[in-house]
């Protein structure tokens, strides 16, 4: 698999800890270990890739103290023979991350959906669809950047915030369900070729889920993954929420009821929205104005 992306011509080849389902056949990637992590590194490394090896941290192998995040990192080098490690998380692991930075690991990011995270957000949900979420995703990316991460992977989240983030940090971004603004886009391997079995949600597929694109020479397939190339159908961009729906999740918080004014300035952007039959992406230009005020 190293052997075939490699000669594709692929920059970098993340050993990820997705690869406890699509492998292993696990539920979740919850059962990664440092050990399931260093077994499919070090095979990956055997074939000597002039790709970049990036493997996954493992979830609770950067949580505990950074003394022992350091030391898994370690391993994942040592025994792993990844050339740099990616863990999930934003501001909250800084301090995991500089200590991994301090040993000269090189670290990239990952924000947005991070699947390690599944139960505390309720299942595999977009991140960063309003206004407050997609604020702290973009603060997230500043810290990560601003701490020296080499690059960042920002999944499932909508594609105008991923454009607003590619924008304002200088590392690359690397997008999967993030749309084509991002400076790259990654996949997952099994997803690519259709060797996924069970449901996939929309994102994971995108392109590739035509028999057409999945019956195409790798050759043609990696150079597709280029953000140049990726254009994903409108339907799997996602969308900031609407005022509207924004609206409408505001509501059960409010047991009285918005205040009349309140209301009547919700009416009027719904009343526009529905004569002009507006645009969508009008409407996604005007809230990622207001992500940046
Ligand atoms: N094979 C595979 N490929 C992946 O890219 C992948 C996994 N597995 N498992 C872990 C996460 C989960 N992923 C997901 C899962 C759901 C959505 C998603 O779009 N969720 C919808 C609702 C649910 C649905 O439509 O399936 C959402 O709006 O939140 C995105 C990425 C991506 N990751
Ligand atoms: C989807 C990518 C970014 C990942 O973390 C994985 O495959 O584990
Ligand atoms: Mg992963």
């Amino acid at each position: 698999m190293a052997r075939i992306v490699d000669q594709a011509g692929i920059d970098m080849i993340l050993v990820g800890d997705s690869l406890a389902t699509t492998v292993l056949g696990q539920p979740d990637t919850l059962a990664a270990t440092v050990e399931t992590m260093i077994y499919h590194s070090a095979a990956v490394a055997q074939v000597q890739p002039k790709a970049l090896i990036v493997t996954d941290m493992p979830w609770l192998s950067y949580h505990i103290s950074p003394e022992e995040t350091i030391r898994n990192a370690g391993r994942l080098v040592r025994e792993g023979k990844a050339e740099a490690v990616k863990l999930e998380g934003g501001r909250k692991r800084l301090p995991m991350i500089e200590a991994i930075l301090a040993a000269e690991i090189p670290v990239m990011g990952h924000l947005g959906l991070t699947p390690q995270s599944v139960h505390a957000m309720g299942g595999y949900k977009v991140q960063g669809k309003d206004l407050a979420a997609a604020r702290e995703l973009l603060e997230d990316a500043k810290a990560l950047a601003q701490a020296g991460v080499f690059a960042v992977v920002l999944e499932g989240i909508p594609d105008i915030l991923a454009k607003r983030i590619s924008e304002e940090i200088a590392i690359p971004t690397i997008g999967i369900g993030a749309g084509p603004h991002c400076d790259g886009q990654v996949l997952v391997f099994h997803d690519l070729l259709g060797l996924t079995s069970g449901h996939l949600p929309n994102l994971c597929v995108s392109m590739h889920s035509s028999p057409r694109s999945r019956h195409r020479h790798y050759n043609n397939t990696v150079p597709m993954c280029r953000p140049e190339h990726f254009l994903p159908p409108k339907k799997h961009i996602i969308p900031m929420l609407t005022s509207h729906r924004l609206y409408k999740m505001r509501e059960p918080t409010h047991p009285t009821g918005p205040k009349p004014e309140q209301k009547r300035r919700y009416e009027i952007i719904l009343t526009r929205e529905t004569k002009d039959k507006q645009d969508p992406w009008q409407l996604f230009y005007m809230t990622q104005m207001q992500i940046s005020n």
